[in-house]
């Protein structure tokens, strides 16, 4: 669904990622972890068409990006909810649908919303959520697009830990439900660890040299995650999860 080939991102002197190859297949949920400014977002946003490769190429189910992305069949869904404040969650929730052209589906946004645990809250502005509803809101309208591939950065990154754990069980079933592909990235490796089918680590490669400034992002290990699905609370406990969050901390320490 998602190819990429020898990607590099500068922006002006800046090397933000660096020889990226990535294949994500239809229907895998695939996390991408790593610390502040290695290049994750920018590996989202070049996935999305909204940053244009340097060297290198990224398609979408064959095509450009940004053909991908006018056709409707990427969603995004950010850190920061991007909701409109003027108008009511199932406004929000339709509106994406209705600019990309798409017939206005308000039952089914409605139902979206009930699933999403905001029955009660339609007509509710996003003043008027919580941090955890907003997001819930945007995610129900990334769905609600119609979009096959989901590209999430850092969609929980604002919320606190109960509700955080809460809306990673709900993302999963989200994606089991609706059957999207998702890219998601997130600097939490509990997080990528119970979320993904597999997990990539993007640090900033400095060659050798500790101490080399501005290195670029790149993809330095990838994990499968063998944890079975359906995936729920109870799995943050198991020792089997615990062994892989410190697989993950452990190559993004350096550690081989
Ligand atoms: N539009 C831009 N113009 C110039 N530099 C940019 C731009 N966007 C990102 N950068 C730089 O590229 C590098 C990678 O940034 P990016 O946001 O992709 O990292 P990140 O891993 O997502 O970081 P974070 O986890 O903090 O969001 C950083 O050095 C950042 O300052």
């Amino acid at each position: 669904m998602i190819h990429a080939e020898n990607l590099s991102v500068s922006y002006g002197d800046l090397r933000a990622l660096a020889d990226v190859d990535l294949d994500v297949a239809d229907g895998e949920f695939v996390t991408v972890v790593g610390p502040s400014g290695c290049g994750k977002t920018t590996l989202l946003r070049t996935i999305g068409g909204l940053e244009e490769p340097t060297t290198g190429e990224v398609t979408v189910d064959g095509d450009p990006p940004a053909v991908a992305q006018s056709a409707a069949r990427l969603g995004f869904v950010f850190q920061e909810h991007t909701l409109l404040p003027w108008k009511t969650a199932i406004e929000n929730v339709t509106f994406l649908r209705r600019m990309a052209g798409k017939d206005a589906d308000s039952a089914g946004a409605r139902d979206l919303l009930a699933t999403t645990g905001l029955d009660g809250f339609e007509d509710a502005r996003p003043s008027e959520l919580s941090g955890g509803m907003k997001q819930r809101v945007a995610i129900a309208r990334a769905i609600h697009l119609g979009a096959d591939v989901l590209l999430m950065d850092e969609p929980f990154g604002e919320l606190d830990e109960i509700t955080r754990d809460e809306m990673s069980v709900e993302i999963l079933r989200l994606w089991r439900e609706n059957r999207k592909t998702v890219v998601f990235v997130t600097h939490s490796v509990p997080e990528a660890v119970f979320l993904g089918d597999r997990c990539l680590v993007v640090a900033a490669d400095t060659e050798g040299d500790p101490t080399a400034d501005g290195a670029p992002g790149r993809v330095v290990a990838e994990f499968d995650v063998d944890l079975p699905r359906p995936r729920d609370e109870s799995v943050f406990g198991s020792e089997a999860f615990g062994a892989q969050v410190a697989r993950v901390r452990g190559a993004l320490h350096g550690d081989t």
